[in-house]
């Protein structure tokens, strides 16, 4: 099983981050060369990938293919990939949970090849509502101790929705808060759930905010809340956040309530566009959904799960069981979150070269899938993606 995981960065991550002058890569690439970035920054990449190439010139990285469309559209990755002659070998695990002790546990094997290979590439997984299993995409965060999630949203050239420049990225904090898992029924009728908020847990996620906009040249994090009610427990994660941003000069920071941010974004998007929010857990995962309404769906959505010791990279979205099976999704979501994932590996220009093509058939807007108004299948999707490249 997993060694004991330290809450916070270790010493030389932590010099390590603060040494770095930041390449800037991400918001450059963007009007410089047309290549949309979705990288974590360069620190992360260096501190936390330590993956060693095979004797056959290729990476392994471990592969969850998941549920619902989570085989149609894993098998559009593995097809890009293989044509695009990314260095990446896949190591295809299964999750599917079992009993040991009374508890629900994730398959030895899988966690072997997920601590072995650093990272891994998730479709989703979908979760019984109000009985059965726990949630294993919880419990992969908790299990590798995956501590902030990255989930950048931007507009697709070419595609339009009532928004044209979205950029926002927000960082979940992703191991505790609302999604501790800690409920119990106090007596008939009345039932306990505790929303569990320590200071190690935000103050690790603060820090990597602030480091993320350090290094992307984003100007301000801005710390989302309800401390006006939860007075104890957001309380601590915004004092959190007010003395971890001492250590950061360079970036400005601010802190907004939960539902005046949500009433902002939907009335205007772009005030957020040179800004990192980071906010509890259950508040990231509804604004997520939310900014991905913005741009076109949760079709086109990317994240990663970044950890001290490993990574593992999935779309925003679920199984989408009312598309199952049907040829429908869009592959973009878990397209984009395997670029972000070379991009951690330092492979940028196989992710480049991806990106590029994927970019460029969204935008000629010839073969699209039915959530952005196309009529192509996820194959055929795929198959445009593949010609470009
Ligand atoms: N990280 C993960 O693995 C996640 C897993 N889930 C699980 O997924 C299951 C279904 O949850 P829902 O609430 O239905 O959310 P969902 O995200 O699966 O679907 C919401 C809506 O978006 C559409 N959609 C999602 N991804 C799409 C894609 N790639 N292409 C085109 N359309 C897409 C679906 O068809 C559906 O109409 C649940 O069991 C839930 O627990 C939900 C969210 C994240
Ligand atoms: O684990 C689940 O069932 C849902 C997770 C989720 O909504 C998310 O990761 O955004
Ligand atoms: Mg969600």
């Amino acid at each position: 099983m997993l060694a004991c995981r330290s809450f916070a960065f270790a010493a030389p991550v932590r010099q390590c981050l603060r040494k770095r002058s930041a390449p800037q890569r991400w918001l450059p690439a963007l009007s410089q060369t047309q290549v949309r970035s979705y990288a974590v920054p360069e620190s992360e990449k260096v501190a936390r990938f330590k993956g060693q190439k095979g004797s056959n010139g290729k990476y392994t990285v471990a592969l969850i293919e998941g549920d619902g469309i989570g085989p149609e559209i894993s098998q559009s990755v593995k097809n890009i990939f293989s044509a695009a002659g990314a260095p990446i070998q896949w190591d295809p695990i299964d999750v599917t949970p079992h009993l040991k002790d009374g508890r629900t546990v994730i398959p030895d094997r899988a966690i072997e090849s997920i601590t072995k290979n650093y990272v891994a590439l998730k479709g989703p997984l979908a979760t019984p509502i109000g009985k059965g299993h726990v949630s294993l995409n919880l419990t992969l965060r908790r299990t590798f101790n995956l501590f902030a999630n990255v989930r950048p949203c931007r507009s697709i050239a070419g595609y339009k929705t009532p928004y044209d420049n979205v950029d926002t990225v927000l960082i979940r904090e992703n191991t505790e808060g609302e999604y501790s898992g800690i409920e119990h029924v106090v007596v008939d009728g009345v039932v306990q759930s505790i929303k569990l908020i320590t200071q190690a847990a935000s103050e690790r996620v603060l820090k990597f905010a602030f480091q993320y906009a350090e290094d992307v040249g984003r100007k301000k994090v801005r710390a989302v809340h309800k401390a006006t009610i939860m007075k104890m427990s957001d309380g601590l994660f915004l004092r959190c956040a007010r003395e971890i941003s001492k250590d950061y000069p360079n970036v400005d920071f601010d802190a907004e309530l939960l539902d005046n941010t949500c009433l902002k974004i939907v009335t205007d998007p772009t005030p957020y566009n040179d800004k990192v929010l980071v906010m509890p857990n259950l508040y990231g995962d509804i604004l997520s959904d939310m900014c991905a309404g913005l741009i076109g769906g949760l079709g086109l959505t990317p994240s990663g799960n970044i950890g001290d010791e490993c990574s593992i990279f999935e779309a925003v979205h679920g199984s989408a069981p009312d598309i199952a099976g049907k040829g429908l999704a869009n592959p973009t979501a878990l397209l984009l979150s395997s670029i972000m994932m070379l991009q951690h590996m330092n492979l940028n220009e196989h992710a480049d070269k991806i990106q590029k093509a994927i970019f460029d058939t969204l935008a000629e807007g010839k073969v699209l899938t039915g959530d952005l108004g196309g009529k192509s299948k996820t194959h055929e999707y795929a198959e445009a993606i593949i010609k470009r490249l």
